[in-house]
This record gives structure tokens, sequence and C-alpha cells, in this order.
């Protein structure tokens, strides 16, 4: 049987190479913790919004991953920040991507920036820089290169009762990690929020009727995930659900 195929949406940059063109760019850590899982990473390059009626039939998972580079201020209302690492490409994509996913029923499982695209995608707003908001923690990283650091362990979000979270977590409260600057305003339209942050931030929902796996986190699950049983269940959820969309594909 062939491993499940879960797309994983790249970003754009500009890298400091001779070559003055873009290049198409994803974090090994996404791609890894997707192979961990037995499961295959695919990256569709050049693919646009065009592209997902043809694309998104051949995979069996969505995995829409972290980025330093935000979701474009205009397409939730708000001006761009002069400071906003954009990537439109990126965006016009997730956009579509998002919604089709969920109606198509093609597990879909959004990490920090993969939340905010469900967010916005969905017709909500983002806080552009959570830090600069009355009443709201800082939920950036720490400004060091130590990656370790990064991603330590930031702060508790509490889990809706009863939610897969929570069932995931093993309870209502768990710790997680924490490298965003943006963070969800207004909840999209079907989006049920399942996890908060000390201060009320929004950090983990789930899909409303969704026929599949639909869920988005604030934190980054991929990060050592074997070491951390709220982030491998939760994972191990996602890739069981891309499991059985494949085998319900092959028949
Ligand atoms: N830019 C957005 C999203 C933040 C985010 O995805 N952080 C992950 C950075 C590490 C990585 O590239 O995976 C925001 O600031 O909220």
């Amino acid at each position: 049987m062939h491993k499940p195929l879960v797309w994983l949406p790249a970003c754009h940059r500009h890298l400091d190479l001779s070559d003055p063109g873009g290049y198409t760019v994803l974090a090994d850590r996404y791609a890894q913790c997707v192979t961990d899982l037995g499961l295959q990473p695919v990256l569709f390059p050049m693919a646009g919004a065009a592209d997902v009626p043809d694309l998104l039939p051949a995979v069996d998972g969505v995995l829409l991953t972290g980025s330093p580079s935000n979701v474009e201020a205009s397409r939730f209302g708000a001006r761009p920040l002069d400071t906003d690492l954009l990537d439109p490409r990126r965006d016009a994509l997730t956009m579509v991507l998002v919604r089709a996913a969920i109606r198509g029923g093609t597990p879909l499982f959004g990490v920090c920036r993969g939340l905010q695209e469900m967010n916005v995608a969905l017709g909500g707003s983002l806080y552009q820089r959570v830090h600069g908001e009355q009443g709201l923690m800082d939920h950036r990283e720490p400004q060091t290169d130590d990656l370790e650091a990064q991603f330590a362990q930031r702060h508790e979000v509490v889990l809706t009762p009863g939610s897969a979270f929570a069932q995931w977590a093993g309870g209502t409260r768990a710790q997680v990690n924490s490298l965003h600057g943006q963070g969800i305003r207004r909840l999209g339209e079907g989006l049920v929020a399942e996890g908060h942050a000390p201060d009320g931030l929004v950090e983990a929902v789930r899909v409303e009727h969704a026929s599949a796996f639909a869920f988005g986190v604030q934190w980054h699950p991929e990060w050592h995930h074997a070491r951390h049983p709220f982030y491998a269940r939760t994972l191990e959820a996602f890739a069981q659900a891309c499991r059985e969309h494949s085998r319900r594909r092959s028949q």
C-alpha cells in the first residue's frame, strides 16, 4: 500500500544567492514530522489556486505549516504593516485550499501560520501584533539563534472539556511553545475555539461540521513531537485520518 500523500503548501523566498529569482522553500522539520508519521510529504511547486481542483484529489491530507511570513492584512480588512514579511503566492493558494479541503473531506491541519490561514480563509481576522494589544501577552519566540530556546514550552493552554484536544492532552491544560506575532482576533465562520492562552487568545480551533479531521493550532506540535505526548497524539490523529482517506481513495 502506498504511503498517504500530504500536501505541504510551500513558502516563497528571495534567497541571497547569485540567482535573483525566487525559491520555493519548506522547513525540513515539517516534512520530517510527516515522514515520521509514515506519510509522504509532497510539494507542488508553482501550484496556485487554479490548480487546487486537480491536485487536491491526488492527496490524502493537507498540512499548513508555520512561516515567518504573515497573511496579507488586506485579506482580513486591515492595513499592512511596513514590517510585514509577505508571501502573497502562498496566501492566494491557501485561501482556496482551506475551503476546498474542508468541503471535500480532505484531512486538514493548520500549524501557526496555517491556523491563521484557516481563520482568514473562513472570513476571520487577525491581530497583526498580538504583543501590542492591551491585555495580551507577547507570544513571540525569544530573540536567540538557539532553536531549543525558540521552541521551548512557553505557556499553558486551556482546552475545552470533552474536546479532541483535551483527549489528546489527557486533560484540559497543557504547556505549548509559542513563536508568533499574529493571532486570531475574530473567529472565521464555522470555527470553534477549543484552546486558549492565559490571556484569552485563541490557540486551537476545530472546524465545526467538518466531515474529516480539520483542526488548527497556534503552537508547533512538529517540534520534538516524540518527546511530547500531546503533540504526538495530535499528529497521530491527523495521520490516522490521512490513512483512512488513502484507503477510501484507493477503493
Ligand atoms: N508569521 C506569523 C506566523 C508565525 C509562524 O508560523 N511561526 C513559525 C516560525 C518558524 C517556522 O518557520 O516554522 C506570525 O508571526 O504570527
